[in-house]
């Protein structure tokens, strides 16, 4: 990383823009350090990337945040075409604004710079893919690797994204601080990918998770859940003593393995939302919160169909299971750095 830091400085003065990704759950702990005291808010846009994931309406809010602090800032899911294409359109608008430059026949360059995971390259293989360049050209298309694991950027590559004029735009390596040193920032990094789960803990990450969620409104969209469940089971209750057949298991014909099967994903959302809503302690005590979270492990277990020989593994599988299902955005969109004006 440190190679790839130098790397990346040495051409900051020599690109017309640079794209500072982050993460649009975390915009704040995101932050790409290397750049705060390098460059002017002019030459910098923060794209605030996995809007899809964030709780939307603290989009605007982050919009408004990074405004009065004179900074560009722009929200965006690089897996929305729709959305790509705005972005590009965005971007030639702010290259049009820029004085001293021959628009039919210059070439510029705009740089993505930022710390691992947060969609740099997926961002610059889809301005390539929906950038106006020749039919030719696209039939060339190159790839920048995009993958769920932090650090696979080895190398800066370049991807032309736009002509009269041209427009490149370079992926470059994530950066990191050496240290991170406060443990909260720490997590969240953890949490949206941008660091190993082993330098936190699967379980605590999860058990993190939790403590998020509990303590949020998300788990109440999942409210007609339960109340269609206790609907079914009436139903299917009263069918069995009429018909004499025995009670059969809830998608008994599904594969229990694959939790992101939408009938282990609603029993998981119903699981989580039966727990909080008949908790009566006090979710703002930790120890309460803890104890909140123990239970949710164990009604957990059952909702993924974890078996029950698996004994202490179970919290581990049930850790993974969740993780993975956060990070996919099926339990919820939340932002997890707060924010202050
Ligand atoms: N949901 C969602 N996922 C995204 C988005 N953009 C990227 N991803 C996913 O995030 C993961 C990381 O994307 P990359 O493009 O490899 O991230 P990077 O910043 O280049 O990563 P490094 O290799 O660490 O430099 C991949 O699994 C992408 O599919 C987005 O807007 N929304």
């Amino acid at each position: 990383m440190a190679a790839a830091s130098r790397a990346i400085a040495e051409r900051i003065p020599l690109v017309d823009f640079i794209l500072e990704v982050r993460d649009a759950r975390i915009p704040l702990s995101s932050e790409c350090q290397l750049l705060t005291n390098h460059l002017p808010c002019s030459r910098r846009i923060i794209v605030m990337n996995k809007m899809d994931l964030a709780n939307r309406s603290h989009l605007k809010d982050w919009i408004k945040y990074f405004e009065q602090r004179n900074c560009i800032s722009y929200v965006i899911n690089s897996h929305n075409k729709e959305n790509v294409k705005k972005f590009l359109n965005f971007l030639q608008a702010q290259i049009k604004g820029l004085k001293n430059i021959d628009h039919s026949c210059s070439t510029l360059t705009m740089m993505m710079v930022g710390i691992p995971n947060v969609g740099k390259s997926a961002l610059a293989n889809s301005l390539h893919q929906v950038g106006r360049i020749s039919a030719a050209e696209k039939g060339k298309l190159k790839h920048a690797k995009v993958s769920p694991h932090p650090g696979e950027t080895k190398d800066i590559s370049s991807l032309k994204i736009g002509s009269h004029p041209n427009i490149y735009v370079l992926d470059t390596p994530s950066i990191l601080p050496p240290q991170i040193l406060d443990a909260e920032v720490c997590s969240r990094l953890a949490l949206t990918g941008a660091i190993s789960d082993s330098l936190i803990g699967e379980k605590e990450l999860a058990q993190y998770f939790l403590a998020i969620l509990n303590l949020s409104d998300e788990y109440k969209k999942w409210a007609k859940l339960s109340a269609l469940e206790n609907e079914r089971s009436f139903i299917d209750h009263k069918e069995e003593c009429s018909s004499g057949r025995q009670p059969c298991m809830k998608g008994e014909r599904q594969h229990f393995t694959d939790h992101t099967q939408d009938f282990i994903v609603h029993n998981v959302r119903r699981k989580l939302f039966e727990t909080i809503s008949c908790f009566n302690g006090d979710m703002q005590n930790e120890v309460d919160l803890e104890k909140l979270i123990e239970l949710q492990f164990t009604t957990l277990t059952e909702a993924f169909h974890l078996p029950i020989e698996l004994g202490d593994n179970a919290r581990s599988k049930v850790a993974t299971k969740l993780l993975n299902l956060y990070r996919i955005g099926r339990l919820g969109h939340y932002t997890l750095d707060p924010l202050a004006f």
